[in-house]
């Protein structure tokens, strides 16, 4: 039997280095596995499955890996390891993976990871590598933000999964039912009508996807990512604004077409209602009968659609795609239920959620501004207003920030302006991570 005398200078932090667990058969201690980038890993010594026989002189056998880690805690200085080399000591293949995390997750709330301070907190919309995925239930991985940290413990996709699937099943009903149609809204991008998105009014809104607001229940947690930069000749992407009605985003919206009509465009939206006698069909709306506007909508050609007053509103995806062709920016304002739908490799949508400033800001700004009520009266902002767009922002980043590529604070339109238009200018000309898939299928 050979035995290996270990030396590493690991200090108290052995912990966040390694993980230790006991064998099922033979009860012996040994190395779980070894975190990348860490001091253990980094001194090339330690290896998962290698077995632990002392620590400091003092023999692990017979303790519980809890007991050990008590000797490791209360080590000062250089710890010395006895252990017995794994015979097929091969080096794990490192992945180099990138993914969004499309869940939060918090491994000191979570009483199933090996060891809690080896765990990477992340939120939802964060881009992780994955450096190790040698273990099916914890993968190793770290901040793309941060790639000179060592990696962290993250429940592999497997298991977040039916972590999630825990924690739905465990919620009250009501508080994860999905948002009813009756309260979404709808808002034709290019209308002349004043159909206001505030579910006060009397529409409804359907996106591509309809079980889409439990999106984040369903599909996988971590989001193959890549580094896209769009080269010149490519379209530009669709950009994809979002937020709760009266936030301004179709304010944002007007300024940008006001500053370069000849880059920025809206998509004018299809409508079964009347045409209107001022009106020139493909120019406020393409009005079209309710039979071809249904065909349309079991051809899936729709971003989103929705009824009004008995008639039907729609962004129609191809109207979209020819503008872009066209070379033009294409800015379109969709319900977080919508953005989907949108996500494809033809219109690579660059997501900015617009976020309400605070309470105060809000008063100051929104002073001489006025929100269409349902009867078309222009009214001033009201307290309640306030209320209803902070709330409704809430839930939106709450349900759907992890599509959000980018927030902006609405505060004083000019500034407002200004960074939007820089941060178009970024989505166009600067590498983005997007889901993989957009550019496994342009090859
Ligand atoms: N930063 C701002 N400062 C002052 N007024 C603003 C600002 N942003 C928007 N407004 C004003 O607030 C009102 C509501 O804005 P807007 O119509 O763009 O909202 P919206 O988010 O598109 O919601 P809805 O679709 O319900 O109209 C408008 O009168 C607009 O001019």
């Amino acid at each position: 039997m050979s035995f290996a005398s270990v030396s590493l200078t690991l200090y108290k932090y052995f912990y966040k280095g390694a993980t230790i667990k006991r064998h099922e058969i033979t009860g012996d201690i040994i190395v779980a596995r070894v975190i990348h980038g860490g001091l253990a890993d980094r001194s090339g010594l330690l290896y998962a499955g290698d077995k632990l026989v002392e620590v400091n002189g003092v023999p692990v056998d017979g303790l519980e890996p809890e007991q050990v880690i008590q000797i490791l805690v209360h080590s000062e200085g250089t710890i010395v390891f006895k252990l017995i080399p794994i015979g097929d000591r091969t080096v794990s293949s490192h992945t180099m993976l990138f993914v969004r995390a499309m869940a939060d997750y918090w491994p000191q709330q979570d009483p199933t990871i090996p060891c809690a301070d080896a765990g990477l907190p992340f939120k939802r919309g964060e881009i992780l590598q994955i450096v190790d995925q040698s273990d099916s239930m914890w993968w190793q991985a770290r901040k793309a933000s941060d790639l000179s940290r060592c990696a962290g413990l993250i429940p592999s996709n497997h298991l977040l999964k039916r972590k999630q699937r825990e924690f739905w099943w465990s919620q009250p009903f009501m508080s994860l039912s999905c948002i009813k149609a009756s309260q979404c809204k709808y808002l034709p991008v290019h209308h002349t009508d004043n159909i206001r998105k505030s579910h006060s009014t009397q529409y409804s809104c359907y996106s591509r996807c309809p079980s889409s607001s439990c999106y984040h229940t369903l599909t996988a947690p971590y989001e193959e990512v890549v580094r896209y930069q769009r080269r010149p000749c490519d379209r530009h992407r669709l950009i994809v604004l979002v937020g709760p009605s009266g936030v301004g985003v179709n304010e944002l919206r007007k300024q940008l077409i006001k500053l370069n009509p000849s880059i920025f465009h809206s998509p004018v939206p299809h409508t079964t209602r009347p045409k209107k006698s001022y009106e020139e069909n493909g120019r406020e709306y393409f009005f079209v009968p309710k039979e071809t506007f249904e065909s349309m909508i079991y051809t899936h050609s729709f971003l989103e659609y929705g009824e009004y007053k008995g008639h039907m509103y729609g962004t129609n995806a191809d109207t979209v795609k020819e503008a872009m062709d066209a070379g033009k920016i294409c800015i379109i304002d969709l319900e977080t239920q919508g953005i989907m739908g949108s996500r494809t490799h033809e219109l690579k949508p660059y997501v900015i959620f617009i976020k309400p400033p605070s309470r105060n800001c809000m008063r100051q700004t929104r002073r001489n501004a006025s929100v269409i009520t349902d009867y078309y009266v222009n009214q001033k902002f009201k307290e309640e207003d306030f209320q209803e767009i902070e709330e409704s922002a809430r839930k939106m980043e709450e349900q759907f920030s992890q599509f959000f590529d980018q927030v902006l604070v609405n505060d004083d339109l000019q500034s407002a302006t200004v960074q939007l238009l820089s941060t178009i200018r970024r989505a166009q000309d600067e590498p983005q991570w997007i889901p993989a898939a957009w550019i496994c299928s342009d090859s």
